[in-house]
Parts: structure tokens; C-alpha cells; sequence
């Protein structure tokens, strides 16, 4: 369980360019949010660009410490034991070039296993199974150097997938990526949430994710302005300026999401 309860971020000093709602020095990101993520949950944080989005999950993890309010992960704050937040909550980040670390793929993606102490068979497993998630299996020893920024996006998935987090949160994961490679992370996310991690994908455009989705939290102005079950929430959204698709439907999590077929 994430429990995020009274969060406020702000960034810079008075006279930076804040908001209406800055009261309290430089720019209120994220506006007194209490939020909770169950375990097990599908959950979208969507909203315009600006809107506080990004902000909001890195203080899941302790990469953004909140100006006031507290966050605590399975239990205990995050302020307390980074390492255990960091562990806990894998993070893919809106641009891989934050979170690449190693010259080649299968490198990267061992890092964090690496980092968690895991053996070498277990290290060697989950390399092999998350690359194989976002589609790149058996490519471990090609150099992050020479792959498209797309192939970028794939590996710092599978760098966070091969973590096996209990809570994973993917900012704008989609965006660079093709359609085969976009399925096969979908029907990880859609595995990993049957079998209990809390899955938080944040985005401004819901047309791959909605029909996954438990529960949809958007934001406004750092505020949150709704929080519903997809259907409802896709009436809302487009007051967020947030794009929903067309025809949304809620079928059942193995059909294909909304937005995965070619129906107008
Ligand atoms: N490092 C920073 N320094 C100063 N201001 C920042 C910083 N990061 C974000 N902001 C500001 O905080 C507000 C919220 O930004 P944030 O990145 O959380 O929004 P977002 O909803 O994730 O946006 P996007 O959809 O564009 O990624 C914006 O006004 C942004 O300009």
C-alpha cells in the first residue's frame, strides 16, 4: 500500500512564477493530495501537462520530499528508510536518458538486482524475463549506445520490471514505443497487477491504459480534481484537458484494453 496524505511540493522561491494557491513560497507543484494505493490496483494519475503528475509519484520513493504532508510505503515512511521506498516502488522515468546506468543492455538491467543482492541465477532469470517483457529478448549484450531512443525506453522498463517491486509506477511509459513492443508491456502490467503489485501508470493520454485501469486520479493545478472508476472518470477528464478514447469500454482486464484495436 502507497498512503500519500496531505502532500505539497513546491518548487523555487517567491516570485518564481506560482500559483494562486502558493501561500507558502515559490510554486505549489502538488496541492495537499491524500491518496491511497491499495495493493493489487491499476492505477491512472492523469492530467495536463504541469499539472503535478510526475511530482506526485517521485515522492512515492523519496526522490521528492514533500514541503509538507507524509508518504509512507507498505507501512512505513519514506522519509525514514529510502532504501526500503527505493525497493519497494520502481520507478521508470518520463526520459530513460535518468535512469540508464551501464554500456550495455544486459548491464542495465542487471543493475538493480545487483543492487538488492540477488544470486546470479536470479540475477540472469530476471534480466531474461524482462527484456523479454518489453520485447528485446536476447539482446543483452548490445551497447545502449547504439539503440533508438524508443529501444532506450524498453530497456529502463525492463531495468524496473527486473527490480520486481511491489508497487510499480511508469511516468508516460508509452510514448516512444511501437505497437508490438507497446502489447507486450501491457500484458506485463495487466500480469503483474493479477498477481498483487500496485501498478501506477501516469499520463496525459488514457487511450492505452484506460481499459486496465481500477481507478483513474486526475490532476489539476496540483490538485486532485477527480478520483473514479475509469468509466466515470473518462466523462471528467476531458475537462483536464486529458485525451480519453473514443469509444471506451470497461471489458473484463484479459480483454484488450480500449484503444488497442483499430475500431473507430
Ligand atoms: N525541477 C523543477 N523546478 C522547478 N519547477 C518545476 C520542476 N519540476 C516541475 N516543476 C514545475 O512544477 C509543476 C508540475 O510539474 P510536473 O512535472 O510535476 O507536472 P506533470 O503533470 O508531470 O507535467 P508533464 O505532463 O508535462 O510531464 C510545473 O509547473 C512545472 O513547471
Amino acid at each position: 500500500m502507497i498512503d500519500a496524505t496531505g502532500v505539497t511540493c513546491r518548487y523555487g522561491r517567491p516570485g518564481s512564477g506560482g500559483s494562486d494557491a502558493d501561500d507558502g513560497g515559490g510554486l505549489v507543484a502538488v496541492d495537499d493530495v491524500t491518496l491511497s494505493v491499495p495493493d493489487g490496483e491499476f492505477l491512472i494519475v492523469a492530467g495536463a501537462n504541469g499539472s503535478g503528475k510526475t511530482t506526485l509519484v517521485r515522492t512515492f520513493n523519496g526522490l521528492v520530499e514533500p514541503d509538507a504532508g507524509t508518504v509512507s510505503v507498505n507501512g512505513a515512511p519514506v522519509s525514514d528508510d529510502l532504501v526500503a521506498a527505493r525497493s519497494a516502488v520502481g520507478m521508470v522515468f518520463q526520459d530513460p536518458r535518468d535512469q540508464l546506468v551501464a554500456a550495455t543492455v544486459g548491464a542495465d538491467v542487471a543493475f538493480g538486482p545487483e543492487n538488492l543482492g540477488c544470486s546470479h541465477a536470479e540475477i540472469d532469470r530476471r534480466v531474461a524475463d524482462a527484456l523479454a517483457a518489453v520485447n528485446m529478448a536476447g539482446r543483452e549484450d548490445e551497447r545502449i549506445a547504439s539503440l533508438s531512443g524508443g529501444e532506450r525506453e524498453r530497456v529502463a522498463i525492463a531495468g524496473a520490471l527486473a527490480m520486481e517491486p511491489d508497487h510499480l509506477v511508469l511516468d508516460e511509459p508509452f510514448t516512444g514505443l511501437d505497437e508490438p513492443a507497446r502489447r507486450s508491456v501491457l500484458d506485463r502490467l495487466r500480469a503483474l497487477r493479477a498477481a498483487g503489485t500496485s501498478v501506477i501508470v501516469v499520463t496525459h493520454d488514457l487511450r492505452d491504459v484506460l481499459g486496465l485501469a481500477d481507478r483513474v486520479v486526475g490532476l489539476s493545478a496540483g490538485r486532485v480534481a477527480v478520483d473514479a472508476a475509469p468509466r466515470e472518470a473518462a466523462e471528467e477528464l476531458p475537462e483536464l484537458d486529458v485525451r480519453v478514447p473514443a469509444a471506451f469500454d470497461d471489458r473484463p482486464a484479459d480483454a484488450p484494453a480500449a484503444g488497442e484495436t483499430d475500431d473507430p
